[in-house]
Order: C-alpha cells, then sequence, then structure tokens
C-alpha cells in the first residue's frame, strides 16, 4: 500500500497581519463550491478518536489553525496522529484514561471550542497540566467550565476573571457531575461530559436550549452509552455511562455551515448572483440561519440530502433575493450563534428594521461580537441599536454606504462578515486584518475568488 504520511501538520505560531481593501463587484457570483469541513466536528474527531482504542481515519478534516492546534494538543496527550498527502488523517488512540501528562504548556491559540473541551479531559486525568492561548482567548472566561469541573475534584489556578492561562491538576479518580447550564453552551455541555467518560457511573447534563450535539452523536458512534430526552420547558437531559469502551471508527466530516454562511449571504446580496454549494452539514441544531434568511425571503433550496458519517447533509442553491428585515428569536440563537455577524450584514443590506434578540452570548467570543458587530455596521454608514441583550439593524434598502476602517480584533467571523459587506457597500471597506480568517476558513479568498468576487488577497 502506497501511504505516504507526512508528519507532524502543526499549527503557526501567532499570524502575520494581513490587511485588504475590499471593493464592490459588479458582477455577479457564479458556480459550485465546498467549504472546509465543520470545526465543531473536526475538534471531536480528534479528541475522541484520541481517547479511543484503535486507529481513526477521519476524512474531510477542517485544517485551520484552530483545529490544528488540538492535534497538537492530543499529541501532547500521547495520541499519534498523522496526516496522508491526500488530506486523509489517521489517529491513533491512548485508550480512555491513559492519557499522559504534557511535558509543555498546551497552546490552543485562538480557539475556545479547543480551550473548554479539553479542560474536561485533563480535569478528569490524574496530571497536571497547563493550557494558554492568544490574547483574543487568554480574554475569554473559563470560569464558565471550571466552575462545574471543580466538583470532579480538580484544582484549577487561573488568572483574575478565570482566564487563561490555566493550570489543572487533574483528578484520575473524578466523582460523575450532575449539572445544569446556566447559559446555552455546547462548549460547557460538551466539558462536562468530557469529564463524565472517566468516572464511574451516570453523568447527567441539563441544558435549558437544546445546543448542538455533535459530541453526544460522536460518543455513542465511538461506542459510549448516551441518552438524551427533552425536558417539558423545551431543554434538553443529557445523560453519559461513564468509563466506556471507545473503539475506533472511521468519521466523515461535512462541510461547515458555519463557512458556507459567508458565501451563502454574499450570493444572496450580490445582483444576479447563483451559487450551489456542496456538501453542506444540515444538523437541525446548527440551520438557524437557513430558517432566519428564508423568513427575509431568501431564495435558498437545499437539494441531495442524506446522512453521511451520522450527520444529515445537503447541498445548498442560492440565488440572488431582495431581503426583508427579520426578527429572530432568542430560543434560535444557539443554532446560529456564529453566524449573526455575517446575518447582520445581510440585514443591513435589507429592507426594515431588524432585531436579534438575545444574543448576549456574543458578548464572550473570539471578540465582542455584539459591540464588534455594532462597530463594523456604524463605521460603514449603517445605524444599529443595542437594546438589553437584542441587537437592532437599521437596513439600508440596498444602499450600505462603506468606505469605513473594520476593526477585527482577532476575529475571523469579523474579518469574513466585513469581505462580503465590502462586496456590496458602496465605498470600499478597509479591514485591518484577514490572517485569522485561517482558524477556521482556509483557501477563503481563493474559494471566493473562483465565484468572481476579485478579491485582492
Ligand atoms: O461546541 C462547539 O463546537 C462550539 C460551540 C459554540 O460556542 P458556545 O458553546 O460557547 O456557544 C460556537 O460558538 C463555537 O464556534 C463552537
Ligand atoms: C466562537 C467561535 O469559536 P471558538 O469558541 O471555538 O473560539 C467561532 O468559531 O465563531
Amino acid at each position: 500500500m502506497n501511504m505516504s504520511m507526512t508528519q507532524p501538520v502543526s499549527a503557526p505560531s501567532h499570524p502575520a497581519v494581513r490587511s485588504l481593501q475590499v471593493s464592490r463587484i459588479s458582477t455577479p457570483l457564479t458556480g459550485t463550491v465546498a467549504v472546509p469541513g465543520d470545526k465543531s466536528i473536526s475538534h471531536r474527531s480528534l479528541m475522541f478518536s484520541a481517547l479511543a482504542e484503535g486507529e481513526t481515519r477521519i476524512v474531510g478534516l477542517l485544517e485551520g489553525e484552530d483545529v490544528l492546534r488540538t492535534a497538537d494538543a492530543m499529541r501532547a496527550l500521547g495520541a499519534r496522529i498523522t496526516r496522508e498527502d491526500d488530506g486523509r488523517w489517521h489517529v491513533h488512540g491512548c485508550g480512555l484514561g491513559a492519557l499522559k501528562e504534557p511535558a509543555d504548556v498546551l497552546d490552543m491559540g485562538n480557539s475556545g471550542t479547543a480551550a473548554r473541551l479539553l479542560s474536561g479531559l485533563l480535569a478528569s486525568h490524574g496530571m497536571t497540566s497547563v493550557m494558554t492561548g492568544d490574547a483574543s482567548l487568554r480574554r475569554r472566561p473559563m470560569k464558565r467550565v471550571t466552575d462545574p469541573l471543580a466538583a470532579t475534584g480538580a484544582v484549577f489556578l487561573a488568572r483574575e476573571g478565570g482566564r487563561l492561562p490555566l493550570a489543572i491538576q487533574g483528578n484520575a479518580n473524578p466523582p460523575p457531575l450532575n449539572y445544569r447550564l446556566p447559559m446555552a453552551s455546547a462548549q460547557v455541555k460538551s466539558a462536562v461530559l468530557l469529564a463524565g467518560l472517566n468516572a464511574e457511573g451516570e453523568t447527567r447534563v441539563e441544558e435549558p436550549v437544546p445546543t448542538r450535539d455533535h459530541t453526544e452523536n460522536m460518543l455513542r458512534h465511538f461506542g459510549a452509552k448516551v441518552s438524551v430526552e427533552e425536558t417539558p420547558e423545551g431543554g434538553r437531559v443529557i445523560r453519559l455511562q461513564g468509563k466506556p469502551r471507545l473503539i475506533a471508527r472511521d468519521i466523515t466530516v461535512p462541510g461547515d455551515p458555519s463557512s458556507a454562511a459567508f458565501v451563502l449571504v454574499a450570493a444572496l446580496l450580490v445582483a444576479g448572483s447563483d451559487v450551489v454549494i456542496t456538501n453542506v452539514g444540515l444538523n437541525p441544531l446548527r440551520t438557524g440561519l437557513f430558517t432566519t434568511l428564508r423568513e427575509m425571503g431568501a431564495r435558498l433550496d437545499i437539494t441531495n440530502e442524506r446522512t453521511e458519517g451520522g450527520e444529515p447533509v445537503g447541498d445548498l442553491h442560492v440565488k440572488a433575493s431582495s431581503l426583508l428585515a427579520v426578527d429572530v428569536p432568542a430560543d434560535r440563537a444557539a443554532s446560529m450563534i456564529d453566524e449573526y455577524p455575517v446575518l447582520a450584514v445581510a440585514a443591513a443590506y435589507a429592507r426594515g428594521i431588524s432585531r436579534f434578540r438575545g444574543v448576549e452570548e456574543l458578548r464572550v467570543k473570539e471578540s465582542d461580537r455584539l459591540a464588534s458587530t455594532v462597530a463594523l455596521l456604524e463605521k460603514n454608514g449603517v445605524r444599529t441599536k443595542v437594546d438589553g441583550n437584542d441587537l437592532i439593524i437599521y437596513g439600508t434598502q440596498g444602499a450600505i454606504p462603506g468606505g469605513g476602517v473594520v476593526e477585527t480584533h482577532m476575529d475571523h467571523r469579523l474579518a469574513m462578515s466585513a469581505s462580503v459587506l465590502g462586496l456590496v457597500a458602496e465605498n470600499p471597506v478597509e479591514i485591518d486584518d484577514t490572517a485569522f480568517i485561517d482558524t477556521s476558513f482556509p483557501g477563503y479568498f481563493p474559494l471566493f475568488n473562483s465565484l468572481g468576487a476579485g478579491f485582492t488577497a
């Protein structure tokens, strides 16, 4: 067998600043593209296969910096992870409970998902570890995971406000946790469930609003017993039987709906566009944006629906549409949490006043996304208002003035949203730094240029 293994593909250290000016285009976006693999599923596939017995092969892994950080961390914890030249990844797991103490600080870069999920594993293994991240991640709250995880007997030492760097003294024999999430967060839910893998007995997590369930689905795929029950209030109770035997199973990662969002919104706004995005993940806990855009009048068809690797996938066919304002309910936020900045661009272009309700979780992302989305729009001549935890956007009916300089604050989604806004604004838009786009969407500019975007990056 000819299997050339290129040895470790690692995340680069801090990327160099890449500023960009984006000008309006006068020709439609047309063609067919496939966006990179789902970020949430990619992180989990590396972590869980590292805990499994045997070798897992992963097809379609997102090779963005966030996921490469997870690969580096799992290597440091003892898994053997390699990549073939054709893009397939191989993970030789250590077996549950057998992670080894990392010899150095684990640097999770820009990735909240990597840091928060990993903290559940580190807390439940008898080792001492230290985790850090870049300046953005070091600003983000970790107490939301260390508070519940402290009940495992693990000891955490963090900076003021529970920020990274974080030292963790894990407990090799943790008790199972019973925890009700105070906020809608798949990262916190997953951290508690992952700590429960190495605990004897049943871990129980209750979430007030259903959040993405990739952890539950993939743990089952590897052989764990996970049950899910709806609560009368519309939430969910997840139960995990501890100490499962996790057995390596191949994984196919679908295209990331959160990445498809940028192509989708650009195609809706640029006149005459007609674009197909193939193989996009359609897990119902991720598709709030599609529902919302359709409510706005988007011409969006989903075709070729099928199940691949246990997740629903399909192709998105989108045509330029005239959009109306929308009122997005708070209970939809979890199913589209990363899509609000680019939805804000669509609302700015639409006719009428939009309201995004209950978007407080945006304040704790790579940037304070409520503030940075407001600044993105205001600097480009679009009126906004923050009313408590709601964001209000005054649509321009296709006449976004533009001409602003956008500060992205190390936030990939802000940079991509600004680039979409620039394609339809009346005056060129300056973006201070697009380098962080590589954390979730490597190949972003070439993919857009293949559709005719004419980005000069
Ligand atoms: O679990 C995950 O993979 C993610 C959960 C979300 O974060 P929260 O759990 O903080 O909402 C999302 O914003 C992030 O990009 C990925
Ligand atoms: C919030 C995000 O990611 P993370 O929390 O993993 O940094 C995101 O990708 O938009």
